[in-house]
């Protein structure tokens, strides 16, 4: 099923004008006026015009905090019992509500989902244990932690007890978990509310110009729910995640320390757009990793049900940002989540429960996914795909609705991605249809000899010959699905094969230096790379001005960037004199447009010709009825160019128009000789077999692309091994080939080049 998108308007605040009102919530068609599905908008170019974005279901500024946890979570509550994950999280720019929504107020009426969750899950644990007369217990833990300037921190631990890396997260079955967290039993609601406000003392909170408490830190809160009877265990966890608010620098007025928490929490929130920009875009590689934040969250390949809350400011000053917003949403919804129940353990053959009682570190404990939803959404067997056909989409266990406009879309009151349900419908189970949480009926329509044993009476044999043998068939059927997924994995698409793991080579080197400031700003250095590597070079010049304060001084970075903007400058030259009718369009875009945030958390993705062609009849003007469902595609701004850095353009995903491959192109080299022979500056490639010992040497040292035996030529420092190593990666062809190519790597040289050759012995 999709990922569940619901949108909340809150109220006015003190110093907000009613007139500023722009943000509205609406029913469509034949529904209920109670239940608005609709966000309408204005165009910011034209008041006149306006947009509407239509999630699950939408609130109002007058919806209370019973009403969001009755209608969206309380339903959840009963699958977290039947063994399914879930995970809800509040999204949006500061100041717009998420933490209210999640924590909440101190008073009864005031308290946020968290709160209510917790008493929810106690209550449920009582009735469980009363219905079964004992035979059922269930225990309830919880680990609470926050992902500060990318560094994951444990909340039950105080401040003082951090380390300056913070916790590290390493994957496990798939799933990322932290190192080391803490994990507190947690019996009565009383107990919870001791702990979740003890913790919340130790979050990262500061207040800014935009909100008097603003959330520095995206904080995570998991709940495990562990039931136990006789024969069976079964672990589910419950994760609300409070992420931290975009934010426009230029409006929160923020010092230096805000800056570096707002630049990477801004980072965070982009790296998430950029992974549901991959996923709908069925792109081979979600840049998961680049953010501790994304890694966690995992959306689109966690388990289980997805709730996302979208928290909108109603007014105009958030105007842009809130559009922002709705167009990240409305990918959102388009996720599609594997809905698959831990399964449960049994208790012969498990470890003792002690050693379960740790969803945290790498001791946890949760049967594999069940092969059946593994492979249908690892797309293993497509019986049409031939031979000539593009690669599949790598293996993820999710699989995403098109993003094209579905007809026929109006003729249902269903919200329009349930009504795109395509090839996921016929194979999975009747319960992944359903759009609502409430509405799933988990254990009668998923009937699996596991579930049918737990309900086995304790009487009966542990485990019977048939079982034993339908687990043995499971566990094989896993394990062939678990190699088809590997194999798979493999056989990914190879458009970029060479240049993928090159680029996975360089996140797992800035994994494993996890030093601080440098880290970081690698992470923006990759980013701007593969930006780059991708033609996108306003983004790529984006990520190089948020590296640039953790390279202070760096010429090369400097140099870089200068030779990015010139890129961008002739591009936009060439494309105002080559195509005036694009320039027509980008024209139009109003001057609004240039103040989105200088670090824009949501792209704003650019659309083809094609679609610009279309993009009037894309906007909704004043028809409440019309459910259209594509993305608010604003044009492009007709920004000059430092103007375009800071708006939402810089993100813009720009189809790929022809770029141009790094190529080494020929231009005059020093000449350089070797002992028994000399290359010319224009020749070709030389042949490899024609190097001496020594420069053969060489080269394979640098094609190692190994940034310690680099360093330890003659004349190349850290920063040159890394330099070269990085031009390595941009690089189109697959290594260099003679010293006349690797002279014309960036910052190399001849003079490098000689004194790397002589230096070695020959
Ligand atoms: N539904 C609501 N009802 C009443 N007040 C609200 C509501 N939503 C938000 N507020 C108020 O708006 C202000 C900002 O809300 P909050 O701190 O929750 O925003 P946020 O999105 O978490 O911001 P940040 O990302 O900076 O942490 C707070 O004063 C909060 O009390």
């Amino acid at each position: 099923m999709s990922v569940r998108v619901v949108a909340r308007i809150r109220p006015l605040l003190k110093l907000e004008l009613d007139k500023d009102t722009i943000v509205t919530a609406e029913s469509i068609g034949r529904e209920s006026p109670g239940s608005p599905t609709v966000v309408r908008i204005p165009n910011p170019k034209n008041n006149m015009e306006s947009f509407s974005f239509q999630f699950n279901s939408v609130y109002d500024q007058d919806a209370t905090q019973q009403q969001i946890f009755d209608h969206e979570v309380a339903p959840t509550i009963k699958h977290l019992f039947n063994g399914f994950d879930i995970t809800i999280f509040a999204y949006g720019v500061t100041g717009t509500g998420k933490t209210h929504t999640m924590r909440g107020g101190k008073s009864l009426a005031d308290r946020g989902v968290i709160p209510r969750l917790l008493s929810s899950i106690y209550r449920r644990c009582r009735k469980i244990e009363k219905d079964s007369a004992g035979a059922t217990q269930v225990e309830v833990a919880m680990s609470y932690y926050e992902i500060y300037n990318d560094k994951v921190f444990d909340l039950f631990e105080p401040p003082e007890k951090r380390t300056a890396s913070g916790l590290p997260i390493r994957d496990n079955n798939g799933k990322s978990v932290v190192v080391g967290l803490t994990e507190r039993p947690c019996t009565t609601l009383k107990e919870f509310e001791q702990l979740y406000d003890q913790a919340n003392v130790n979050r990262s909170t500061s207040a800014t110009k935009l909100n008097a408490h603003s959330s520095r830190s995206h904080a995570i809160l998991c709940v495990k729910v562990t039931q136990t009877t006789e024969t069976t265990v079964r672990i589910s966890t419950a994760s609300a995640i409070d992420l931290a608010g975009s934010e426009d620098n230029r409006r929160t007025e923020n010092n230096k320390e805000r800056l570096v928490e707002s630049s990477s929490i801004n980072k965070s929130l982009f790296v998430l757009a950029q992974c549901v920009e991959a996923i709908s875009k069925k792109q081979p590689r979600i840049p998961y990793r680049e953010s501790k934040m994304t890694r966690i969250l995992s959306l689109g390949q966690n388990n289980g049900l997805t709730l996302m809350i979208l928290n909108l400011a109603p007014v105009r000053s958030y105007h842009l940002d809130t559009l922002s917003s709705l167009n990240f949403a409305n990918r959102t919804k388009k996720i599609e989540v594997c809905e698959v129940e831990n399964e449960p353990i049994f208790r012969s053959q498990s470890k003792p429960l002690a050693a379960t009682s740790s969803i945290t570190g790498s001791n946890i404990q949760r049967q594999p996914l069940r092969p059946i939803a593994a492979a249908h959404n690892a797309n293993l067997h497509d019986p049409e795909r031939k031979p000539g056909d593009k690669p599949e989409k790598p293996v993820k266990a999710f699989s995403v609705y098109s993003d094209t406009r579905k007809t026929g879309a109006r003729s249902s009151n269903l919200p329009a991605q349930n009504q795109t349900l395509r090839r996921t419908e016929v194979s999975k189970r009747p319960a992944d249809s359903s759009s609502s949480f409430s509405s799933r009926h988990t254990k009668a329509l998923r009937p699996s000899e596991n579930s049918s044993r737990i309900r086995t009476a304790p009487s009966e044999p542990v485990l019977s010959k048939a079982s034993i043998e339908a687990l043995i068939s499971q566990r094989i059927d896993e394990k062939l699905a678990e190699k088809a997924l590997q194999d798979s994995s493999t056989a990914a698409p190879s458009l970029s094969a060479d240049l993928q793991k090159r680029l996975d080579e360089l996140e797992q080197r800035i994994d494993a230096k996890e030093d601080g400031g440098k880290a970081e700003g690698l992470q923006f250095l990759l980013m701007a790379k593969q930006h780059q590597v991708r033609g996108e070079d306003p983004s790529a010049l984006r990520m190089y001005q948020l590296a640039l304060p953790f390279f202070p001084g760096n010429e090369k970075l400097r140099n870089k960037m200068k030779a990015v903007e010139e890129r961008i400058k002739s591009k936009r030259e060439a494309e105002k004199s080559g195509h005036s009718l694009l320039t027509t369009t980008t024209s139009a875009a109003p001057s609004t447009m240039l103040s989105l945030p200088a670090v824009a958390p949501v792209p704003a993705f650019a659309i083809s010709k094609e679609e610009k062609r279309h993009s009037k009849a894309r906007r909704i003007v004043s028809d409440p009825h019309d459910d259209d469902d594509d993305d608010f595609t604003p044009p492009p701004a007709d920004a000059d160019l430092d103007a375009s850095y800071a708006s939402d353009d810089s993100f813009r995903y720009r189809p790929k128009i022809a770029r141009k491959p790094t190529k080494l192109k020929a231009k005059k080299v020093p000449v350089f000789r070797d002992d028994a022979l000399s290359f010319q500056s224009s020749s070709a490639s030389a042949n490899p077999g024609e190097h001496t010992p020594r420069t053969a040497h060489l080269l394979r040292i640098i094609n190692s692309r190994d940034v310690s035996q680099i360093r330890a030529l003659k004349g190349v420092g850290a920063k040159k091994a890394d330099a070269i190593v990085t031009c390595l990666v941009e690089m189109e062809e697959d290594e260099v080939r003679d010293l006349e190519s690797l002279a014309l790597l960036k910052g190399v040289g001849g003079r490098t080049v000689e004194n790397m050759r002589l230096g070695l012995a020959s």
